[in-house]
Formats: structure tokens, sequence, C-alpha cells
């Protein structure tokens, strides 16, 4: 079958080469350099297996940027949220479904991808396409996939599909990629679902940074409790950390509760995680307070560790506070190439400073040694990963603070 897929980003663009396998696929995009770029026969983007994946599938992938008529169409475009109104921009979706619409025939399926508040399908995209075709059968698939695991994930994944039960025997054959489950259900649960999932996580890591907090005020090492908690065989707790970023976690929540009033665990999460930069702001603050005017080295912008995608990231939020708080600080990732901040390599934002503070669980801050921290003016750390070896950090005379860690006060 020929398979258009619309939107070739993050989530689009392994989906199309993955279904190129087996089928005739063409990638549509509104961007005319990323489609560019996959013309010339290169990626606009990295992720583990997907040079060798592109070239196994180069005679059955192209790009464009006009829609062209297809067996199935697979929307994949962005669905961010809102931020002055809280809401979902479901504008990218619109748009995409009113491309398919022109040239949709009857028959032919429909699969939307993305992630959007529950009853999108039923009230915004269904009707579209029921304006121009009679009997399109539609599904919605959201993706679960993790980033830097895209590929292992999107072929071992279980999948939602929400349908009305048409063209299942299609669905099957395009999903057959993944040796996952496929989890029939209706276009709405299928969405709340996928919000669901992504709430509990935000939910979850709220608790684990309240425990944070609250181990702070006791005197007890949140880390250690929560490890010997977790040998209990039905608790399961999340690691604290200096806040939630990804531009999905921070999102979903509120595509979920939406103008409910009556939610209230969820936007209380949401509040918990956003207020964690300013937690470890007052952390840093206490290892500072004897210095004029401090300066700070932020260790790690990626809002998590060993990836390079820097949006929503907490370390955004800490380093608007500490700028607004006159500290002096620099930036350093082993991982990002560009962001907002100027970037330094780790010895140029350590030189001079007074805190250094690891906002990002990279890996190759895990092994860092007393020395690496000589060229600081003052020598203290706040780690709000608990990630460093702090027993060695402190024999050699370093001021360790841990976000969760109350034993050290
Ligand atoms: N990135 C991730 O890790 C995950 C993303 N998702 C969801 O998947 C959806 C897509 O996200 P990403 O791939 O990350 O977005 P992205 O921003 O990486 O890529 C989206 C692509 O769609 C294109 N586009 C926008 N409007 C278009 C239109 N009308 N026609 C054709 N192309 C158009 C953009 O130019 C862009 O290349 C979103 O709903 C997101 O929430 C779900 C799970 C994981
Ligand atoms: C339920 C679930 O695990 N959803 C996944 C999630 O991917 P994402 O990379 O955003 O999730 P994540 O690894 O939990 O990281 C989110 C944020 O939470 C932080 N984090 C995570 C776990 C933890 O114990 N503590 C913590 O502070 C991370 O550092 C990061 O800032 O959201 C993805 C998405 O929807 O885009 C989804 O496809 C993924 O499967």
């Amino acid at each position: 079958m020929t398979v258009a897929v619309v939107g070739l980003g993050h989530i689009g663009l392994p989906t199309a080469l993955l279904l190129a396998q087996r089928h005739e696929v063409v990638g549509v995009d509104v961007d005319e350099t990323r489609v560019a770029t996959l013309e010339a026969g290169e990626l606009p983007l990295e992720e583990p297996g997907l040079d060798a994946l592109h070239a196994e599938v180069e005679d059955s992938f192209t790009a464009t940027t006009a829609m062209e008529p297809a067996d199935a169409y697979v929307i994949t475009v962005p669905t961010p949220l809102d931020q002055r109104e809280n809401v979902a921009d479901l504008g990218f979706v619109r748009a995409a479904v009113e491309s398919v619409a022109d040239v949709v025939s009857s028959g032919e399926l429909v699969v939307l991808e993305s992630t959007v508040p529950p009853g999108t399908s039923e009230r915004l995209v269904q009707p579209i396409l029921a304006d121009a075709v009679d009997d399109v059968a539609y599904a919605h698939c959201p993706e679960r996939a993790i980033p830097e695991r895209t590929l292992e994930e999107m072929t071992s994944n279980d999948r939602v599909v929400g349908t009305d039960g048409a063209a299942t025997e299609t669905i099957r054959d395009l999903y057959a990629f993944t040796d996952g489950e496929l989890h029939l259900t209706d276009p709405t649960t299928a969405e709340f679902v996928k919000l669901a999932e992504n709430t509990s996580r935000d939910v979850g890591i709220a608790l684990a940074n309240e425990f944070a907090t609250l181990a702070e005020g006791i005197g007890v090492d949140a880390h250690e409790a929560i490890d010997i908690a977790n040998e209990h065989p039905r608790v399961d707790i999340l690691n604290p950390g200096p806040g939630v970023g990804g531009h999905c976690i921070t999102t979903d929540p509120w595509f979920l509760t939406g103008a409910d009033a009556q939610a209230r665990l969820v936007p209380l999460a949401r509040d918990i995680n956003d207020g964690m930069p300013d937690h470890v702001l007052g952390l840093v603050r206490e290892q500072v307070a004897h210095v004029r005017r401090p300066r700070v080295a932020v260790l790690g912008v990626a809002y998590k560790g060993n990836v390079s995608d820097t949006r929503e990231t907490p370390a955004g939020r800490f380093i608007r506070r500490a700028e607004n708080d006159g500290y002096d600080v620099r930036v350093h990732d082993p991982h990002v190439d560009s962001y907002d901040e100027p970037l330094v390599d780790r010895e140029t934002a350590l030189d001079g400073a007074d805190c250094a503070v690891v906002i990002t669980d990279h890996d190759a801050f895990r092994d860092l040694s007393p020395a690496d921290f000589d060229g600081m003016r003052t020598r203290t750390i706040v780690d709000s990963r608990n990630l460093l070896a702090h027993d060695t950090l402190r024999e050699a005379g370093i001021s360790v603070s841990v976000l969760g860690d109350g034993t050290q006060g």
C-alpha cells in the first residue's frame, strides 16, 4: 500500500522510515528545508539506528512539501500548549487534516498519531474528513516512544488504537513493524490513555519531589528512604529532581484537565514540579550566602540525562531566576550545541565559580572528581540529581548539598 506520513519530525520521520520497510511511503512536511535535507539523502535529526534505517529504505521513501493521494495517511504534526490560555493549540492538526481531506478517497484510512485532548478526534478531525468523503476509516493511535530509544520503542511498544472498528486489518498491516500488541478501543479513550500515561508520570515525579523537600526538613536522605521503600513489592517511587522538562509531560496534563475546575491533583502536581527550580535555587543561596556577587556554573541544560533536547527544560527556569537574583551564570552541557544562553566548556563554566549546580543527569557528570572543581573560587556544589560521588567530593573539602538529602544540614 502507499502511505503518506504528514509531519516529518521526531515522531513522523522514524515512523515513515519504519513504514517504508513494507510500504511505499511519501513523507509530507511544510518545512521546505527539512524536505530538501531529506531529498539530499541526509537526516534532519539524530536517533540511534535512524541512519541505517534511512539507507535501507531509500528506494521506498520520498519526501515532499505537497500532499499526495495515498491508500493511508498518518498524521504526526505538533500539538503544542498555548502557554497564554493553557490549552492545546490544534492549529497544526487542523491544517494537516484539511490537507488530507483535499486528497482522500472513499475507503481509505486516516490515522492521527499526534497527542490531542480527549474529544479532538470526534469533534475536530472526523467531521473535517466526513465533509470530504462519506466512508473514510479513522483511527487515533497516539505515539509513546521515548527520545534516544525511539526506534527501539516504536518496534516493541504496544499501541493503543482508537477506532470505530473500520479498517482494522489495514491498521494491523500498517503497524506490522511493532512486535507489541495493538489494544483496540474508541478514539476518545485512546486520547485519554495517552494523556493518562504522561499525567501519571508527572504526578509520580511530583510525589518524589515532595518527599525530597519533606526529607530535607525532617533531616533524612530521601534517596536512601526511596530506595528502601522501593524494595516493597507494591511501591515504585520515582526520582526527585530539579523539575519536569520535555515538551510532552509538561503539556499533556493540561490537555487532560482542560478547563475542568474539578481537577485538583493534576494541576497541583504540575505546580509542585514547576516549583522545583526555585527550590534548587534556594539550595544554591545557602551555599553562596557569604559571597557578594556569586558566580554559578550550571551543569546541564538538556531536559534529562544523555539527550540533547532542551524543550521546557527546568534549567531554563533556574537560570532565569538565578540571573534575576543578580548571579553571574555560566552554562555547560556536553550534549547540547546551542541554547538560549551561551554555552561554554566545563572548565570555563567552573572557572572562578562559587557554586556548581548539576541540573541534568548526564552520565558525563557522574564521575567528576574533586580535581575537576579546582578552578572554582569557592568549591561548593548543589547536586539536584543525586548523581555525583558525594563522599569523595566532601573528603576533598568540597561543600556538597544534595536535593532531597536532609542529613547534611
Ligand atoms: N517527540 C516525542 O518524543 C513525542 C511526541 N509525541 C507527539 O507527536 C506529535 C509530533 O511531535 P514531534 O514529532 O515531536 O514534532 P516535531 O516538531 O518534531 O515535528 C513535527 C513536524 O510536523 C511538520 N508540520 C507542521 N504542520 C504540518 C502540516 N500541516 N503538514 C505537514 N507537516 C507539518 C513540522 O514542520 C515538523 O517537521 C505531537 O503531538 C507530540 O506531542 C508523542 C510521543 C513522543
Ligand atoms: C509515560 C512515559 O513514560 N512517557 C514518556 C515521556 O517521555 P519523556 O522523555 O518526556 O519522559 P521522562 O523520561 O519521564 O522525562 C520527563 C522529565 O521528568 C524528569 N524525571 C523523570 C523521571 C524521574 O523519576 N524523575 C524526574 O525528575 C526527567 O528528568 C525529565 O525532565 O513522554 C513521551 C511523550 O509523550 O512524548 C512518551 O512517549 C514517553 O513514553
